[in-house]
C-alpha cells in the first residue's frame, strides 16, 4: 500500500482534466457527425474506459444503445500477455453499428479480438475511439477510427480509469508512472 502511495506522489502529470475534457469533446464532435443516423450500439471495454464513457456519454447527442464487453490482457500487470474473456455483451450485434470505447490503444491486440468479435457477431460496422495512443511502431490490426491524445512508447501511464497494479483508475488526469 505504501508503494502504490508513492506510485501516485511520484507520477508525471500527462494531460490535465481541463486537457482530457477538451479532447473528448472534439471526439464527440467527430462521432456527432458520423453516428447520427446509425442506432449504434456503444460497448464500453471494460474496465479501463469506465470514465472516458461517462465523460463521453453526455456530449453525444444521437440515439445509441449501451452495453459493455469486457476482455484483459494487461490484468494488474504493465506488459500484456494473453487476451482473457470476461463478459460478452447482451445486446443482440446483428446488423448493428458497433462502437468500441476503449481508454488506451497500445498493441492493438485488444481491439483486433475485440473488432473480430463484434463482426462475427453480425455487426454491420465496427468503429473505435481510444482516448489515447501510445506511439510506437509494433501496432496489431487497423487503427482506431478516433484517437485521442498520445503518449510516447516508454510511458506506462494510469489514471482517469487506467490503472497500475490495479490501482489508481480514479485518479483525475492521466499519469505517467515514474519509478
Ligand atoms: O492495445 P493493447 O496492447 O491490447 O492494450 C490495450 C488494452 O489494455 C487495457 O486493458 P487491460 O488489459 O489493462 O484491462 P483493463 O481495461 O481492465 O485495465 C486497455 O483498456 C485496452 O483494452
Ligand atoms: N493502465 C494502462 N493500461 C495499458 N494497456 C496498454 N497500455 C497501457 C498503459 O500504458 N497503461
Amino acid at each position: 500500500m505504501k508503494q502504490i502511495r508513492q506510485t501516485m506522489e511520484h507520477a508525471e502529470l500527462l494531460f490535465s482534466m481541463t486537457e482530457i475534457d477538451q479532447q473528448i469533446s472534439q471526439l464527440a464532435e467527430q462521432l456527432n457527425r458520423d453516428y447520427a443516423t446509425l442506432n449504434p450500439v456503444v460497448l464500453c471495454v471494460m474496465n479501463g474506459a469506465v470514465i472516458t464513457l461517462g465523460h463521453l456519454l453526455p456530449k453525444l447527442s444521437f440515439p445509441l444503445q449501451l452495453d459493455y464487453i469486457h476482455a484483459t490482457r494487461y490484468g494488474d500487470k504493465r506488459v500484456g500477455g494473453e487476451l482473457v474473456w470476461q463478459a460478452r455483451p447482451m445486446t443482440d450485434l446483428a446488423d448493428r453499428h458497433v462502437l468500441l470505447i476503449e481508454d488506451i490503444f497500445d498493441e492493438g491486440y485488444t481491439l483486433k479480438a475485440l473488432r473480430e468479435f463484434c463482426l462475427q457477431a453480425g455487426a454491420s460496422s465496427v468503429g473505435c475511439l481510444a482516448l489515447v495512443n501510445k506511439i510506437h511502431s509494433r501496432k496489431q490490426g487497423p487503427l482506431p477510427e478516433y484517437l485521442g491524445l498520445e503518449v510516447p512508447d516508454d510511458h506506462y501511464v494510469f489514471g482517469f480509469g487506467m490503472d497500475v497494479e490495479g490501482y489508481w483508475r480514479n485518479a483525475p488526469g492521466i499519469f505517467a508512472v515514474r519509478d
